[in-house]
């Protein structure tokens, strides 16, 4: 049995979904679909997802929430209107589920934002098993809770609570259905929506690819390959064939937007391979993601990644090297914020702490700050917002001699200042921090002089 997810560009209309049931149809082993909420149909679009948070503040603000209503219940109309189905028998359904999301109650406004978004989901699945059972098709809708998965954590940011693999393993698909599962949520203990992180639909693929032992996790999406760099910032980039799970994690992590980097966890604990491919050119091999075993490497490095989605704080204070404690007094004050960091780059008198800024609002990094002044009382304190990382990472840079000035020297020679470094911890990547406003001029010189 194969578990195939589809994003939201592969669902962002009729024709789209139409080449999504080709592609179920070409194999009877792809049982068990997770579907995104149906994405941009154009550049300049909104996805379903992004008007549901629209609707959520709307809700919140108390406006008049009936014309975002109609938006995104049009959105599915144009689908099923598109298939020619009887759509008296769903689109009524569809509606008041998303009228009734702003008669709910709420825990907090997180949940309430959770609740709205994962809807985009949940009725692109009910509405997309109508469709195949009304073109021929043994399908069905299954929600979340019935196989048995259960979040935990933040419920906008959360995971799946481990108890629900056992509950999963109980699962039982009869040999010639197929099932439809909304990604990217799921339900806490209480009973409460709550959703993965942003993509966190391929999230939902690797856990169903694992708890329903799927013998291939295949990752529709609007790509032919995964590119040694964005195709954002480099035309043409070389395609990666095959490449490792650490590989993948470290590049998702830094800015491969084509596959969530916590995606990666469910499968490499099954040994499950992932095969990206694209929807839009379904006879494509797409690309392979494996255990490290099972590659030879070809080239020292598959890939360079960035995102500026980062904020870096810098703090100076003469013999911070000596003084005990201090690490944990600063840790002290983020915990107190409820911030995590993601790295802590140190000197012997300085020391960065760089952030997400998509986990933290603003006013919370703020107080963070405040109170680091007051407690630490550093000599110098800069805060960087608009701070960017790259990771160049492949299995090959474990072998390789030199590599760190490989990539530093024509940085320097192109006049571009890089103020971080780090590599050794996981031995098969370099961060590098910079300004985000060069990152992009860097990606393309690194990227020219590794391939
Ligand atoms: N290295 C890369 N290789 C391929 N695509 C990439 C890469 N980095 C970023 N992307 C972007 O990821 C996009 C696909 O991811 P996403 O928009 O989440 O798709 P989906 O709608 O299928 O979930 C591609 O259109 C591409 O622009
Ligand atoms: N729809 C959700 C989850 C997701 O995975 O979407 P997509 O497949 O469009 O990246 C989001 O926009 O975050």
């Amino acid at each position: 049995m194969k578990v195939i997810k589809f994003g939201g560009t592969s669902l962002a209309d009729g024709p789209q979904l139409e080449k999504v049931i080709a592609i179920i149809d070409a194999d009877a082993t792809r049982q068990v679909v997770t579907v995104s909420a149906p994405g941009k149909r154009f550049s300049g679009d909104t996805k379903v997802t992004d008007l549901l948070l629209q609707y959520a503040q709307a809700a919140i603000n108390g406006d008049d929430t009936q014309a975002i209503v109609a938006e995104i219940a049009a959105r599915y109309q144009a689908i099923a209107t598109y298939f020619h189905v009887d759509s008296t028998a769903i689109m009524p359904k569809i509606i008041e589920q998303l009228q009734h999301l702003a008669k709910q109650h709420y825990p907090s406004f997180d949940y309430l934002y959770a609740a709205f978004a994962g809807h985009g989901e949940l009725l692109n699945a009910q509405l997309i098993a109508f469709i195949l059972q009304a073109t021929g098709h043994n399908a069905r809708f299954v929600s979340p809770k019935e196989l048995g998965m259960q979040t935990t954590g933040a419920p906008r940011a959360a995971t799946l609570a481990e108890i629900s693999y056992q509950k999963m393993a109980w699962f039982t698909l009869a040999s010639d259905e197929i099932i439809v599962v909304p990604g990217f949520f799921a339900y806490d203990e209480h009973g409460y929506m709550n959703t993965f992180k942003r993509g966190g639909s391929d999230i939902t693929g690797a856990i169903l690819a694992r708890g329903l032992k799927a013998t291939v996790y295949e990752n529709f999406t609007d790509v032919s390959s995964i590119y040694a760099v964005s195709p954002k910032i480099v035309a043409n980039p070389a395609p990666i064939a095959k490449m490792t799970y650490r590989e993948m994690r470290e590049l998702a992590y830094a800015g491969f937007a084509v596959f969530s980097d916590e995606a990666i966890v469910p499968v490499i604990k099954a040994g499950i391979p992932i095969n990206v491919r694209n929807t839009n050119e379904p006879a494509a091999p797409g690309t392979l993601i494996v255990p490290e075993n099972e590659i030879a490497t070809t080239h020292a490095i598959t890939g360079i990644a960035s995102d500026d989605r980062f904020a870096t704080l810098y703090l100076h204070r003469y013999l911070l090297n000596k003084e005990i404690g201090f690490t944990r007094r600063l840790l002290d004050i983020l915990y107190r914020h409820g911030i995590s960091y993601e790295h802590m780059p140190t000197g012997i008198d300085d020391l960065s702490i760089i952030f997400d800024k998509s986990l933290t609002s603003r006013a919370q990094f703020e107080a963070m700050i405040a109170d680091i002044r007051t407690e630490i009382q550093p000599d110098i304190l800069e805060w960087h917002t608009d701070y960017a990382l790259i990771m160049v990472v492949g299995e090959g840079m474990q072998e390789m001699h030199g590599a760190v000035a490989n990539i530093i020297e024509p940085l320097t020679e192109a006049g571009i200042n890089i103020s971080m470094v780090n590599q050794g911890a996981s031995r098969i990547s370099v961060m590098l921090g910079l300004p985000a406003d060069q990152v992009d001029a860097a990606v393309k010189v690194i990227y020219e002089q590794v391939y």
